[in-house]
């Protein structure tokens, strides 16, 4: 290299630099446009110099170290400048954003210098705005093995504030991948919507993808994962029976045609609820929730005891665990959310033994992002019974379910399995281990929502001797459902969104209608309350933290109004 192309090269550096900070100042006072204006300034001029001395064979070595230093110190630069030109095109408002141009300077920062992790967040990033949320995961994974590997010279501060953004970066694209399908299926349900992954603490959130006026439909949602108490528990007093599947009412128990209106199942079995002493009829609203509820659980559940038949799934026909664990263990759990974790794991053994999936997790279906943290492990309580009793209570429905697998039970601590899979036998293994029923538990709590109904309820008013018995409405819990989109809604203390009353008031299907409370931004968190926010501080701040496990940090919580 002739000292005229170093001095070349140093010039460039130099103003390289100067460009480099230039547009810093600006990014951080927002003039994005300025920010990239100033950092293209400075790639061209480092194009420039690679085009004449490098690219086209121009240099002739004179100190090769003096050049290596020099040609290290140019590259890195042109690495910092692709990278700080991604993130302007990331953060500039609408008009000016673009994911494309951020990517490809990414990919250029990267070719300059592969080490550079944060170039890999940008690369990341980019691919989240295009929707490529595997590409992302990819990127971001890349981007944290760089942090881990070579930290370069960065603070300790910056190192962690990295590595949080890449962490959470990367759990926000597996959400994505998992969700995004779900949610643009059905655009007329889930269109204003979107997920994101926040942060390890809020997880992820919904967000407007939209304005929404207030008063308007946010977003209806209508999978559902429930089990009702009994569906005709209390029926004088609900005067009404509810589907067995969908929580749906059926017809009121004196009107005429009741009986052509119900369908029961087709082997006739009854659910038995030792606890409130009720045998009762398993009913449905229509043959397509019977069938359903057939395919999904009920062959497990069915407590029928009439003959199989043809083309009934084997095994499972006819041994059927939760009605054995029913009728033979005294004080079975009754409670809601007890009833809705028998349902699910009916419902993930029933799709194990049939192999339409290969573990418990997928089996777990829209459910398995949810919140699933173990429940028993950090509450002494559950909703009255304590670990051990629900352990013990779980233990011979576990027994008993192993046993409609044809698993050969000699007791209820020895087993020995008759399958020849060992994947299903693992699984099973899983499914039924008192760990993976508290993260069902857990999943519950967190999650699921109890569906209310208003009853007459007929009470004494003891306070005059004259007063007679006085009919008064009461609200009683139905029964617990998993709604999959409705569970990624966060708390606020101050909601801007609610479910429409006709749900919450009187079940008529179990679906969740959500309506705008206010007038909500493009962009904006949507919250709902998981509990009566009218309630003092104090009261709410409690209620949240041993029921949610969280500390609420809402507008009106930070005031202790
Ligand atoms: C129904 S889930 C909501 C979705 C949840 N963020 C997730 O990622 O699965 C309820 C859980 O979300 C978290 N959460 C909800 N609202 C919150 C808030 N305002 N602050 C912190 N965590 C919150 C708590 O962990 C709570 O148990």
């Amino acid at each position: 290299m002739t000292d005229t192309v170093l001095l070349l090269l140093q010039e460039t550096i130099q103003l390289a630099e100067s460009c480099k900070d230039r547009g810093n100042q600006e990014y951080s006072k927002q003039n994005y446009k300025e920010a990239i204006s100033s950092y293209s300034k400075g790639v061209v001029a480092i194009g420039e110099y690679l085009q004449q001395h490098v690219g086209g064979g121009g240099g002739v070595v004179v100190d090769g170290e003096k050049e290596d230093e020099n040609m290290t110190r140019l590259k890195k630069l042109a690495s910092q400048l692709y990278c700080n030109r991604a993130v302007s095109w990331l953060n500039a408002p609408a008009q000016l954003k673009n994911y494309q141009e951020a990517l490809d300077d990414a990919k250029k920062s990267i070719s300059f210098d592969d080490t550079f992790a944060k170039a890999y967040l940008r690369m990341a990033e980019s691919l989240i705005g295009l929707d490529c949320y595997k590409e992302a995961k990819d990127a971001y994974l890349q981007c944290i093995r760089r942090i881990a590997v070579d930290p370069n010279d960065k603070t300790a501060n910056a190192h962690n504030t990295l590595l949080t953004q890449a962490t959470n970066g990367l759990n926000n694209s597996k959400m994505k991948m998992f969700y995004e399908p779900i949610l643009t299926e059905k655009p007329d349900h889930y269109g204003k919507i979107e997920l994101r992954y926040t942060d390890e603490i809020r997880r992820k959130s919904l967000f407007a993808r939209c304005d929404v006026k207030k008063g308007d439909v946010v977003f209806t949602d209508t999978d559902l994962y429930a089990n009702i108490k009994s569906p005709s528990l209390d029926i004088n007093t609900y005067q009404r029976l509810f589907c067995d599947h969908c929580m749906g009412q059926l017809p009121k128990v004196s009107e005429t045609e009741t009986a052509e209106k119900v369908v029961l199942c087709k082997y006739g079995c009854t659910r038995i609820m030792i606890g409130s002493n009720t045998v009762d009829t398993t009913k449905y609203c229509s043959e397509k929730c019977r069938d359903d509820a057939w395919d999904e659980y009920h062959c497990q559940e069915c407590g029928s005891m009439s003959q199989p038949q043809a083309g009934e799934l084997d095994v499972v026909s006819r041994v059927h665990g939760i009605t054995e664990y029913r009728k033979m263990v005294h004080g079975v759990p009754t409670e809601a959310s007890l009833l809705l974790a028998e349902r699910i794991i009916a419902i993930i053994s029933t799709k194990l033994k049939k192999g339409h999936v290969k573990n418990c997790n997928l089996a777990l279906g829209k459910l398995q992002h949810l919140r699933r943290d173990p429940l028993m492990q950090i509450q002494k309580s559950f909703n009255g019974n304590n670990l051990e009793e629900l352990q013990n209570q779980y233990k011979p429905l576990l027994a008993f379910l192993k046993q409609s697998y044809g698993i050969k039970l000699t007791s209820l601590d020895t087993i020995q399995y008759k399958s020849d899979n060992k994947i299903l036998i693992e699984e099973l293994e899983k499914l039924f281990s008192n760990k993976f029923y508290d993260e069902i538990l857990g999943l519950i709590n967190y999650n699921s929502i109890s569906t209310f109904v208003y009853g007459e309820e007929t009470v004494i008013n003891t306070g005059a001797k004259n007063k007679k018995m006085q009919p008064k409405l009461r609200q009683y819990c139905l029964g617990s459902a998993l709604i999959p989109i409705f569970a990624c809604l966060n708390h606020s203390c101050a909601p801007n969104i609610e479910m429409g009353r006709e749900q919450r008031d009187g079940v008529t299907k179990a679906i969740a209608v959500m309506i705008a409370k206010q007038d909500i931004k493009k962009g904006q968190e949507l919250l709902t309350s998981y509990i009566d926010e009218s309630n003092p501080f104090k009261d709410r701040q409690s209620i949240l933290s041993s029921q949610y496990g969280f500390t609420c940090n809402c507008n009106k919580c930070s005031k202790r109004r």
